[in-house]
């Protein structure tokens, strides 16, 4: 049998299969190192009077901190006020997501709160270079938000204050309640550090842990990080050298694009601080 993992307490994993709920054990020699997390597809068995774990399916991605694989998408909630909208702050977001080989939706938020023609051209910028947007607000329908999420697993990621529990609680009233639940069960903090499960939100897991929360690039490898910014992507492999650094070289593409104003200034400053930083730490 083949189920994902949704919810892991002690050594307790519960597998979603055929939309029913299993508890399961791994096989002994997993628990070393090898253990499942919480988005694992995994085969499983029923030996004697319980379901054990056989083996872990190859994973498309896995997160730290919360532990969790298989992530399709994160959201990246964007505050426009309190906490006030910061482009480099959603830049580095997105370029942190991309690095986990995750896809970043854009996720506004608090847009009733500020006169949004201002920022017309600014997120004009992210949609031209192909990354999703969707404007949530109390009140929307969030039809685009519920289509997006149908069928994948979702980390919320972004600034305190900037609405991710406002919007998972009216996605699903039950989400707070369920998440309490947990919390109280387990002892507050622990909940938060330790433990993270997928919530069914519609139609799609949601992690009940945000991700992301550090911007810290020191100890990521960024050597590609320019093939993974949708905005370069059309001119990355047309530099005149093959190590480009997209900064100060002759036939550079990305710089002649930046040029030519088909480049979001902004993403491509925050590429080059990156790029510095890399340098910095002796990377
Ligand atoms: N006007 C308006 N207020 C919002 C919107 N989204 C959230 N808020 C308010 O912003 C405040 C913070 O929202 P939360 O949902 O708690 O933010 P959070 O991202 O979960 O914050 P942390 O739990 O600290 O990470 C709350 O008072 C919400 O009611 C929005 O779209 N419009
Ligand atoms: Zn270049």
């Amino acid at each position: 049998m083949q189920g994902r993992i949704i919810k892991i307490i002690s050594n307790q994993y519960t597998i979603e299969y055929e939309n029913q709920f299993v508890v399961a054990w791994p096989r002994g020699k997993m628990r070393k190192g090898q253990a499942p997390v919480v988005g694992d597809w995994v085969e499983f068995s029923a030996v004697h009077d319980r379901y054990v774990i056989e083996k872990i399916i190859p994973r498309t991605n896995r997160l730290l901190r919360p532990a969790i694989a298989n992530v399709d998408q994160a959201l990246i909630v964007t505050s426009m006020k309190d906490p006030d909208y910061s482009c480099h702050l959603l830049n580095r977001l997105i370029f942190l997501v991309s690095l986990s080989h995750v896809e970043p939706i854009i996720c506004i938020t608090k847009s009733d709160l500020v006169d949004m023609t201002k920022y017309q051209t600014e997120m004009a910028w992210y949609e031209k270079a192909g990354y999703t947007l969707i404007y949530t607000y109390p009140g929307s329908d969030d039809m685009d938000l519920k289509r997006i999420l149908k069928d994948k697993i979702s980390v919320l990621c972004g600034q305190s204050g900037a609405g991710k529990s406002s919007l998972l609680n009216r996605l699903d009233p039950s989400f707070s309640l369920q998440t309490q639940e947990i919390s109280k069960a387990l002892g507050r903090g622990k909940h938060t550090t330790r433990f993270c499960q997928l919530h069914s939100v519609a139609n799609g897991w949601v992690a009940d842990t945000p991700g992301f929360s550090s911007l810290d690039f020191s100890r990521i490898d960024v050597s590609h990080l320019d093939t993974l910014i949708k905005d370069f992507q059309p001119y990355v492999g047309q530099c005149r050298f093959s190590d480009c650094r997209h900064e100060k070289e002759p036939g550079c593409a990305i710089k002649e694009a930046l040029e030519h104003g088909l480049i979001n200034p902004s993403v491509y400053e925050d590429y080059i601080q990156i790029k510095r930083e890399e340098k910095q730490y002796g990377k």
